[in-house]
């Protein structure tokens, strides 16, 4: 019988997916191995998976003294996840004892344990120190230099901090948002969302079995709210899955269509409103080819998904922007086909959680020259700041905002209102 493997071992294979094989950390927490782990070790090894990845430069930076030529990427993996762990207040004698067994568990790399043993020691030593004075992560060049034409490198800056520090969570009340912040000693953020700093499970926090809220960050919160009251509308849901903007309207009430291409997504979808006790129409299908008449259509499109790096720091390193031109195409698409389903007098919110602003404010400029009569609506919801307004009448959301609040998601929003 193979050995089970640790939660260690688990996230060096994680890192290998991940760096050498462009996946998702999603897409690689799957597999027989996966399975086999104890729930407390696959949150073990997500967590240092995802924190070795926020760090990596760091990683590389304290290891790069030590190594004269790079080891393979298994092995350097391996020297990546001790190294952040001994900087970061790990034990040295557990931490190089492992990565030692790590490496002597593959034959292909058991000649090289007398390596990690030596590197790790060094890096035990002086490691800790140089930790603390290490610039914060970059980005990558494929994304940050984009990001530096598009907000300056002052902004570029401010992301980064926040892709270091990570995300609060954030929930949407299905119903008074004020007193869940009281009960959980949250915040009561401006723009109506409850933020819990230290929130430790989800699952055991009160009120999660009687969906009396969804997790949901503070800047994927507004677009629904941008379509104003929506009581007793027919209003489209178009990329709905999981639903957390399905939830949002369906407790507006709102008669709610979720429409996904995802049939393993509309299933998180569904259990969304089974535990919240909401409705909706759920539609399998692919948005391009769906009909009916909307009094207002929320398009949440495919994109990039760079404006959440903050909770998925596996992002930047699994793609190189592979695929956004395709993402740019079906986006514009998508708000043509939806434009064809509103109702005379109908609106459209278009967002997408991107910090690429052609997936963003050019989608706008662009369905703008191409339907004539098209107009943008002024978004007006409690706790929108002057700063987050673009010029074509969007708002633009990014995580170096509210930086002494814990900052929030990248995100581009605006509604598209069409002549009557
Ligand atoms: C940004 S996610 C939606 C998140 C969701 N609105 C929420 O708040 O939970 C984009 C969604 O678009 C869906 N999608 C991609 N291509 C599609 C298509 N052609 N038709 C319908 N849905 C599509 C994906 O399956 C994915 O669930």
């Amino acid at each position: 019988m193979a050995a089970i493997p640790t939660a260690r071992a688990q996230a060096v294979a994680l890192l290998g997916q991940v760096l050498g094989q462009g996946r998702l950390l999603s897409e690689a927490m799957s597999g027989p191995a996966w399975d086999a782990l104890a729930p407390a070790d696959r949150a073990a090894a997500q967590r240092m998976t995802a924190e070795v990845l926020r760090n990596l430069e760091r990683c590389d930076r304290v290891l790069k003294p030590h190594l004269r030529k790079g080891p393979p990427l298994f092995v350097r993996n391996v020297l990546r996840l001790g190294t952040w762990e001994l900087c970061t207040g790990g034990a040295a004698h557990g931490v190089v004892n492992e990565a030692v067994q790590t490496v002597s568990a593959d034959r292909k790399t058991q000649s090289m344990k007398g390596l990690v043993n030596a590197v790790l020691r060094k890096v035990a030593d002086d490691g800790p120190a140089q930790w603390a004075k290490l610039r914060v992560p970059r980005l990558p060049r494929w994304l940050r230099d984009p990001l530096v034409s598009a907000w300056g490198p002052q902004a570029v800056s401010g992301m980064e901090a926040a892709h270091l520090a990570g995300a609060p969570l954030d929930l949407t009340a299905r119903g008074d948002a004020a007193g869940l912040a009281e009960a959980l000693g949250g915040e009561f953020l401006p723009t109506g969302s409850v933020r819990l700093r230290e929130a430790g499970q989800v699952t055991a926090l009160p009120g999660y079995a009687d969906g009396d809220w969804w997790v949901q960050d503070a800047a994927a919160a507004l677009p629904a709210r941008l379509l104003g009251n929506v009581s007793g509308q027919r209003v489209l849901d178009m990329c709905a899955a999981p639903g957390g903007k399905t939830l949002q309207l369906a407790a507006a009430g709102a008669q709610v269509t979720a429409l996904d291409l995802s049939e393993a997504r509309m299933g998180r979808l569904r259990d969304n409103l089974a535990r919240t006790g909401l409705a909706a129409e759920v539609v399998v299908g692919d948005a391009l080819e769906h009909e009916g008449r909307y009094d207002a259509i929320l398009l949440d499109a495919p994109c990039s998904a760079t404006g959440t790096i903050r909770r998925h720091p596996d992002l930047p390193h699994a793609k190189q922007g592979d695929g956004i031109s395709e993402l740019i195409g079906l986006q514009a698409a998508m708000i043509d086909h939806a434009l064809g389903l509103l109702a005379p007098g109908g609106r459209l919110v278009f967002c997408t959680c991107s910090l690429i602003p052609d997936e963003g404010e050019c989608q706008i400029e662009e369905a703008l020259s191409r339907h004539p009569g098209l107009a943008v609506m002024r978004p007006e919801v409690a706790g929108i700041e002057d700063d987050w307004r673009s010029p074509e009448g969007g708002l633009r959301l990014r995580p170096d905002f509210w930086a002494a609040r814990g900052g929030m998601d990248g995100f581009y929003m605006a509604i598209l209102h069409q002549p009557e």
